[in-house]
């Protein structure tokens, strides 16, 4: 399978020029044949946290028409990356997933907020999952700080997914924790993991090095330090090879680590 990774330069508080240029960007992975298309974290604000009021999609409404409009037209699955919501009178990080039909299989709260970057001072977390399919395809996708929580990620496998989707605006900063915590996540979940991530104007803010990981830790795909689209091309199969290679999942032994659910 195809997929589309867009390793966007979000535009701080521009939402006008953000879904123009994600618009560009899906029709074009679509015509250079992505069957799945994944996009970045906070793509329509950034991290405009002080404007939510004015700039947050209320209850997704906006993104929703325009991410299912494009995936039935083109038809491709699109994994919407996250947008900031207004549901109520409480803000979210929400990430939208539709399949190549049009239909909304996914929505999901980012539910571990990053104190770092104060989203905990904006937002409200989400509290459930996030497995949808893709076709025939098992599938989960999380947010960025979430992947530092490997027994969330590891629910997610549990339940289905061969491959974990990620959206981020992950810090240059920090960027080795980002490289090898989602090799981590791949090996030990025998997944496929495919993040993305932002590119900021400024590149010691955020450098993209977005990546798609097969389930042996292999990274089959690394991006660069600019704006761009990759197609990667994946063979989903090999999931069912590796776990038969090292039958983890036979080999859990859930009783002993129950404390660590609580
Ligand atoms: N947007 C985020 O969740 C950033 C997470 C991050 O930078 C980290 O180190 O974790």
């Amino acid at each position: 399978m195809k997929l589309g990774c867009i390793q966007l330069q979000v535009a701080f508080g521009d939402v006008e020029k953000n879904f123009s240029r994600v618009e560009e960007f899906i029709r074009e992975a679509a015509n250079k044949g992505a069957e799945i298309v994944i996009l970045p974290e906070m793509w329509n604000t950034s991290y405009a946290l002080e404007k939510l009021e004015g700039l947050a999609d209320v209850d997704g409404e906006r993104t929703k028409a325009f991410l299912s409009q494009l995936a039935k037209e083109l038809h491709v699955h699109i994994v919407g990356g996250s947008v900031a919501t207004k549901k109520g009178d409480k803000f979210y990080n929400t990430m939208l997933v539709y399949n190549n039909e049009g239909e909304l299989v996914g929505e999901y709260d980012k539910a571990h907020l990053f104190r770092l970057m104060d989203e905990h001072l904006h937002l409200s977390s989400g509290n459930t999952q996030n497995n949808f399919k893709l076709g025939d395809l098992g599938a989960a996708g999380v947010i960025c700080y979430d992947i530092r929580f490997p027994e969330w990620l590891r629910l997610h496998a549990l339940n289905g997914a061969k491959v974990l989707f990620v959206s981020a605006q992950w810090p240059t900063a920090r960027i080795d924790h980002w490289k090898t915590l989602l090799q981590a996540r791949a090996i030990e979940n025998q997944c496929f993991v495919v993040a993305v991530n932002r590119i900021s104007r400024n590149k010691d803010n955020f450098n993209g090095q977005s990546m798609v990981i097969e389930p042996w830790g292999e990274i089959l795909w690394t991006g660069g330090e600019d704006e761009e689209l990759a197609i990667v091309d994946v063979d989903f199969s090999k999931v069912d090879e590796v776990r038969t290679r090292i039958p983890v999942y036979d080999d859990r032994r859930p009783e002993l680590y129950q404390d660590v659910l609580k």
